[in-house]
């Protein structure tokens, strides 16, 4: 595959593996635009996921009314709410690792499922006025079970799409009733966020003072600050609520999963992240989570190099995004590709690149500080993609994998339990689907 950069994947797409061609096909301005068929399990309203490949105006625009919550000072307004949950994570891990009940130790801790958890606290919170408080709960609880469940059907409902599209119209009570468990996903985050949003239209006072930061429907309702943007409806502020939770909900916990995966095989990966953090935050007998800040994690050499290698090797969105070649077409190297070909590109690809990642199978941190300054290791690593539709949840997700790596290794040391299921295999299911559960012994 990698020395062939263009081969044909479908009757009317191409798939290409030359890096260089990354800045030609994911660029800003809508130039290649997303291939629809590939998009199809998303809503069909006017969510910013849904406008992107029908029409690239109103996604602008969306995208700029959306990016107020997401900006990098927006992330660091909210970083003491963020640290509640992972505090709360942190006392969970703590209590286990003190326990002396055996049976406890004999089955070792679920950290992927307790990871996904800490992951959909967050994204709530940040989104709404309240969070969802998983952590409080069993990590096998429901939400996460049907948002997993609802992240393994995206290909069914992109083959069958107007099953989707029927469903979302389907009031709850009838979908509770007529369709399986298995199919409805995402229906109690819908239930969720349709209460939010109406008691947002009919009191929105009595919402606002719930809330201590700016929730997704407020500025939703709020529209552009020149009010160029129009409200959306009340079906389309639901469908952009629970599209967002989606998104950050398993891309984050499995590149944290991954992350203590491989750091569990590799102990001295773990050893020299734990000195740094020592080093960083000596604090002792304090909580992790109240001496540690996302500014200093940032400058922190291997804890970086330890969050961008674990994006490489497991990059939440690892398979194609296809995107439709502009008027005139395109060139990749000496080929010329004509207009209106869907061309597709692999994140995962990108960072298994031989030549700028070598040994690229292997865990190695390292890579990213023995070497400073090599331009295309740092060109070529896009797990957030590029362009006008890369990840609007970057800062967030980058500030909740730092303080999260953080809290975990200044305190605690990692085991795979004799359980354990996670492997380096996953499935491309659009997101990247670990195969199973990371179980795992702690100690303090
Ligand atoms: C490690 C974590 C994450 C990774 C690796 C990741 C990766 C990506 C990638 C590759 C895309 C482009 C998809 C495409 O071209 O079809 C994307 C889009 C997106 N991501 Fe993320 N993401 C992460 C976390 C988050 C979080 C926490 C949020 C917060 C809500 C988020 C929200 C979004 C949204 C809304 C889009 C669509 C943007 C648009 O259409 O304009 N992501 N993400």
């Amino acid at each position: 595959f990698f020395t062939c950069p263009i081969i044909r994947i479908g009757p009317d797409e191409l798939h290409i593996n030359d890096p260089t061609f990354y800045d030609v096909c994911y660029v800003p301005n809508y130039k290649f635009v997303n291939y629809r068929p590939h998009y199809k399990f998303v809503s069909p309203m006017d969510t910013l996921m849904g406008l992107a490949d029908r029409d690239p105006a109103a996604h602008k625009k969306r995208r700029g009314v959306l990016s107020r919550l997401f900006s990098r000072s927006h992330v660091q307004k909210l970083e003491r709410n963020i640290q509640g949950h992972i505090a709360r994570f942190e006392e969970i891990l703590s209590t286990y690792a003190q326990t002396k009940d055996a049976k406890a130790m004999e089955r070792g801790m679920c950290l992927s499922k307790l990871l996904r958890c800490l992951a959909i606290d967050i994204i709530s919170e940040y989104l709404f006025s309240e969070g969802f408080d998983t952590l409080l709960e069993d990590p096998d609880n429901h939400l996460i079970k049907t948002l997993k469940r609802g992240a393994r059907n995206v290909w069914f409902f992109n083959f069958f799409w107007p099953v989707h599209h029927l469903l979302i119209m389907l009031p709850q009570r009838i979908l509770k009733v007529l369709v399986p468990k298995r199919l409805r996903g995402t229906a109690d985050l819908e239930q969720f966020c349709a209460d939010q949003v109406d008691e947002l239209i009919h009191d929105p006072a009595k919402a606002q003072a719930k809330s201590t930061h700016t929730t997704i429907f407020q500025v939703l309702m709020e529209g552009g600050k020149d009010g160029s943007s129009p409200r959306p409806s009340r079906q389309a502020l639901i469908g952009e609520a629970v599209t967002l939770t989606a998104a950050g909900l398993e891309t984050t916990g499995s590149t944290l999963s991954s992350a203590v995966y491989y750091a569990c095989l590799n102990p001295s990966v773990q050893e020299k992240l734990h000195d740094e953090l020592v080093r960083a935050f000596p604090g002792v007998g304090e909580k992790s989570s109240d001496e540690i800040e996302l500014a200093k994690c940032e400058r922190l050499p291997y804890l970086t190099a330890v969050l961008k290698e674990s994006l490489r090797i497991s990059p939440g969105l690892p398979g194609r995004l296809p995107r439709v070649t502009p008027r005139g077409g395109t060139v990749c190297g000496t080929t010329h590709i004509p207009e209106c070909t869907a061309v597709s590109m692999s994140i995962y690809l990108m960072h298994q690149n031989p030549s700028v990642y070598p040994n690229p199978k292997v865990f190695e941190p390292e890579r990213w500080i023995e070497t400073p300054n090599d331009p295309l290791r740092e060109k070529y690593l896009v797990p957030f993609s590029k362009g006008s539709r890369s990840c609007l949840g970057l800062h967030l997700a980058s500030a909740e994998i730092y303080l999260t790596l953080a809290v975990m290794f200044r305190r605690f040391k990692f085991t795979l339990h004799k359980d354990n299921e996670l492997t380096a295999d996953w499935v491309d299911n659009l997101l990247l689907d670990p195969q199973g559960e990371l179980i795992v012994s702690v100690e303090e």
